[in-house]
């Protein structure tokens, strides 16, 4: 294979990939560097959340509550969504309601980065940036968000299962194999 035919190996991405799932899952992480992989853009809704606001997440939850910060993800998902080309990551309760649902499977495709409760306890638990954690028993409240969460994070169009041995890049891996089972979503080029 020339030179030329190698750098022109790539992907076609043909509808937005929308990274769903828990806190501490890995949408932000796993999502850029999905999108760097890809070669398309990559948007995140905690992100923009925070930018529009000029506060932090646990500055909004505090100040205005969570159905008020609710209210906004669903705004910044319509908006986020109508302009997306590649990879979008969602904050961890996006994917709860069923109107933001409707709204990712019209304009994309839902990935759910499926982590266990220990690794995501594992991942949060030094960090004070999720507001819902809060609370005299993290570790309880954590449980009880997963238990609850699993059935609606289980409709996603594709899942892929995030093991604690597994680097971002891994899980990069992992989540093309996941797209490439769909040739309606990405394909070689
Ligand atoms: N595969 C991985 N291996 C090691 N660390 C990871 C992996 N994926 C994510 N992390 C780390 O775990 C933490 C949580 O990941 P990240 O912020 O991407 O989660 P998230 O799903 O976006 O959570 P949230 O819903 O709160 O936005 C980060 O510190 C991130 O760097
Ligand atoms: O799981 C959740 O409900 C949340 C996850 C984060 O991404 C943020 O969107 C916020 O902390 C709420
Ligand atoms: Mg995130």
């Amino acid at each position: 294979m020339s030179q030329r035919e190698v750098a022109q190996l790539g992907w076609r991405l043909k509808k937005p990939v929308v990274m769903v799932g828990m806190m501490g899952a890995g949408k932000s992480a796993v999502g850029a560097a999905l999108a760097r992989r890809l070669g398309v853009p990559f948007l995140d809704s905690d992100a923009a959340i925070v930018e529009a606001a000029n506060m932090s997440i646990p500055e909004i939850f505090a100040r205005d509550g969570e159905p008020f910060f609710r209210l906004k993800e669903r705004q910044v998902l319509a908006r986020l969504l109508s302009e997306a080309r590649g990879v979008l990551s969602t904050g961890g309760g996006a994917y709860l309601s069923a109107e933001n649902r409707r709204m990712i499977t019209e304009k994309g495709v839902a990935v759910w980065l499926d982590a266990d409760l220990d690794l995501l306890w594992a991942r949060v638990r030094h960090k004070d940036t999720r507001p819902l954690l809060r609370t005299a028993d993290p570790y309880a409240t954590l449980k009880a968000l997963y238990e609850a969460r699993v059935p609606l994070y289980a409709r996603a169009d594709l899942s892929v299962k995030a093991d604690a041995g597994y680097s971002v890049d891994d899980m990069t891996d992992r989540v093309i194999a996941a797209l490439e089972t769909r040739p309606d979503v990405l394909e070689r080029t």
